[in-house]
């Protein structure tokens, strides 16, 4: 019997960001592994014309939670949607929802983040740090709770190059930060941002940060418990491998690359990839919940839950994996023949983006223009390179995170925990995980159906001759250009052609004495 199965039933838990990639890996892992559980309470706002009941029908309707259903048929009356936005005092929660989640939550899981990298600092510092601080405050008010765990980042720290699990202090105090936002008008807040986030690349990573320095500062008499993931990816075994929903981290990549715009990144092929599966991350977090509840550490403990130290895997690796699979797996109606590369410095990337970007999509949007169409390819580009030049900064370096914490918990839990809350990264197989990955990104993401393989393998050879067709072409004229303008490439042109009529003639003369 799995004793953190057994630890999860009957217990009401809180999860914030349960719509989210991870927040739903989340959700399924607890019911299927935990169907006594009481209740599940998630924070939930309307979004893109969905009420939070809509909301929660897809995600349970989806083929994610297939399993669940069948495990836990009354999985619809355990989870209990409560209207919240989390940049709005309160979470503008309801006085009868608060009343219950105060009284009732065992476990909170804090899930929910900005996680985009140009966030402006303001909405960063609402999301990823005032509402960690909010919903501590509520935290501390709930008699029943036996941990929060809070989800920060790997990158949190990114500006140091070996990371240990403590929390490193940032020069401006959080608090600090959080009144400035109230009275800085955004002109003064782009202004000192670069200066806030120093040698951190971004919003996202620095108040990521500053998230983590609240936890600690707002634990009070808390059980809290902090885990920094790497890079997250599709799911590795559960509740099926490949599984993904969102184009964060790599998947908007791979998508671009299998559907050919993506062409090169400046990049280090031997820098460590520091991918970990959405479904080792839920695993490390449910088994993180349970020690922090069970075990009450004395001081709040970080756990990294990264892939390097113990299974690395390097970009050049992973892209080539990457690249093998488009060739089992094509994905449908591509741009162009899949063919990426990793290039070195900012010069040839900056040719790589003009000739193998830029040109193409201009060529593109000038024959949709005299087809009568409207141009688009350009635009599309355009942010592509703007993803790109994002997430340039992570494939350039290689971190170092110190993994005690997770090792020593992973040596805590008992064979058979080990086998079903499993977070060891030493068993999984890169290439295999990689090419369910590009899979899963075909089925789930791009939801592209796998009869439609011949065809689209048909349509690559089709895109395969019109690259040599236009690569002939693009010769012949500038050889054409060339010769009208050069005595000397004239000289080589006759050269050739002579040379070519001898030995065309001597072939024909030896064949015709050989009859
Ligand atoms: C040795 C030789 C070997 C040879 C082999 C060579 C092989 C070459 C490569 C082959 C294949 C490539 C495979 C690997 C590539 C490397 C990938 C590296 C990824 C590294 C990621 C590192 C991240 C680490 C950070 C820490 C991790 C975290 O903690 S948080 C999670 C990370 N967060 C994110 O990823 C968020 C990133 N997104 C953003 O910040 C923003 O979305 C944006 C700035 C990128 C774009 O903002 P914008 O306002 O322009 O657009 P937005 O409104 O968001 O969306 C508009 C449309 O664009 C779509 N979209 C959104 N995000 C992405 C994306 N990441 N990629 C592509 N498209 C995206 C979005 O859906 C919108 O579409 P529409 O709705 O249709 O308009
Ligand atoms: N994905 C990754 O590679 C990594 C993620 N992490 C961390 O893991 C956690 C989860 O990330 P992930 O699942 O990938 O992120 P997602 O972007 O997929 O999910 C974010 C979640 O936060 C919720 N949220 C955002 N704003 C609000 C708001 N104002 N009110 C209520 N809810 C809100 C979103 O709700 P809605 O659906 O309504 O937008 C969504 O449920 C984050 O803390 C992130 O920093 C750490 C390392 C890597």
């Amino acid at each position: 019997m799995s004793m953190i199965a057994a630890f999860y039933s009957g217990k009401s838990i809180l999860i914030t960001g349960a719509t989210g990639f991870m927040g739903k890996v989340l959700m399924e892992k607890l019911f299927r592994t935990s169907p006594d559980l009481k209740v599940i309470y998630i924070l939930v706002r309307p979004k893109a014309g969905q009420t939070t009941q809509q909301r929660v029908f897809q995600i349970l309707n989806s083929k994610l939670f297939e399993k669940v259903k069948e495990i836990c048929p009354d999985v619809h009356e355990k989870i209990r949607a409560i209207y919240a936005d989390l940049n709005q005092n309160d979470f503008a929660i309801s006085k009868e929802d608060m009343q219950e989640l105060l009284s009732c939550t065992n476990i909170v899981f804090h899930c929910a983040a900005t996680v985009r990298f140009d966030d402006h600092l303001r909405h960063a510092v609402q999301l990823n740090v005032t509402a960690t601080q909010q919903l501590l405050i509520m935290a501390s008010q709930m008699p029943k709770l036996e941990a929060f765990i809070h989800i920060s980042t790997a990158f949190s720290n990114c500006n140091l190059t070996h990371i240990d699990e403590v929390i490193y202090p940032c020069p401006v105090e959080p608090k600090k930060i959080i009144d400035s936002m109230e009275w800085l008008d955004d002109a003064i807040i782009d202004e000192i941002t670069p200066k806030l986030i120093g040698d951190r690349p971004n919003t996202y990573t620095y108040t990521k940060a500053l998230g983590e320095m609240v936890v600690q500062q707002e634990s009070r008499n808390l059980n809290i418990a902090i885990i920094r993931p790497s890079i997250v990816g599709a799911t590795w075994q559960e509740p099926f491998p490949g599984w993904v929903d969102n184009l964060n981290g790599p998947s908007g990549l791979i998508i671009a690359a299998g559907k050919g715009f993506l062409r090169s990144i400046r990049g280090a092929p031997m820098a460590v990839a520091d991918l970990i599966p959405v479904d080792t991350v839920v695993n490390l977090t449910l088994a993180v919940g349970w020690y922090t509840a069970v075990h009450r550490p004395k001081s709040t403990l970080i756990y990294h839950c990264t892939s390097g130290n113990l299974n690395p895997c390097n970009w050049g690796k992973m892209g080539f994996q990457v690249l093998a699979t488009f060739e089992k797996v094509p994905f449908e109606r591509a741009f162009r023949r899949p063919n990426a590369d990793f290039t070195a410095n900012t010069i040839t990337s900056q040719y790589w983006n003009a000739v193998s970007h830029r040109a193409p999509a201009i060529i593109y949007d000038f024959y949709l223009r005299l087809t009568g169409r409207k141009p688009r390819m350009t635009k599309i580009m355009n942010r592509l390179l703007k993803t790109v030049s994002m997430i340039e900064y992570f494939v350039n370096r290689s971190w170092e995170w110190s993994t005690y914490n997770t090792e020593m918990l992973m040596s805590e839990l008992s064979p058979e925990d080990q086998r079903v809350f499993n977070f060891d990264v030493r068993q999984l197989n890169w290439l295999e995980y990689i090419e369910n990955y590009v899979l899963g990104i075909k089925k789930y993401l791009l939801k592209e159906d796998m009869a439609g393989i011949p065809e689209a393998k048909q349509h690559l050879k089709r895109l395969r001759n019109i690259h040599y067709l236009f690569n002939t072409a693009l010769f012949l004229i500038a050889w054409r250009l060339l010769i009208a303008r050069s005595q000397m490439a004239r000289n080589v042109w006759f050269f050739i052609v002579s040379f070519c009529y001898k030995f065309l003639s001597y072939f024909r003369a030896s064949s015709t004495l050989k009859v």
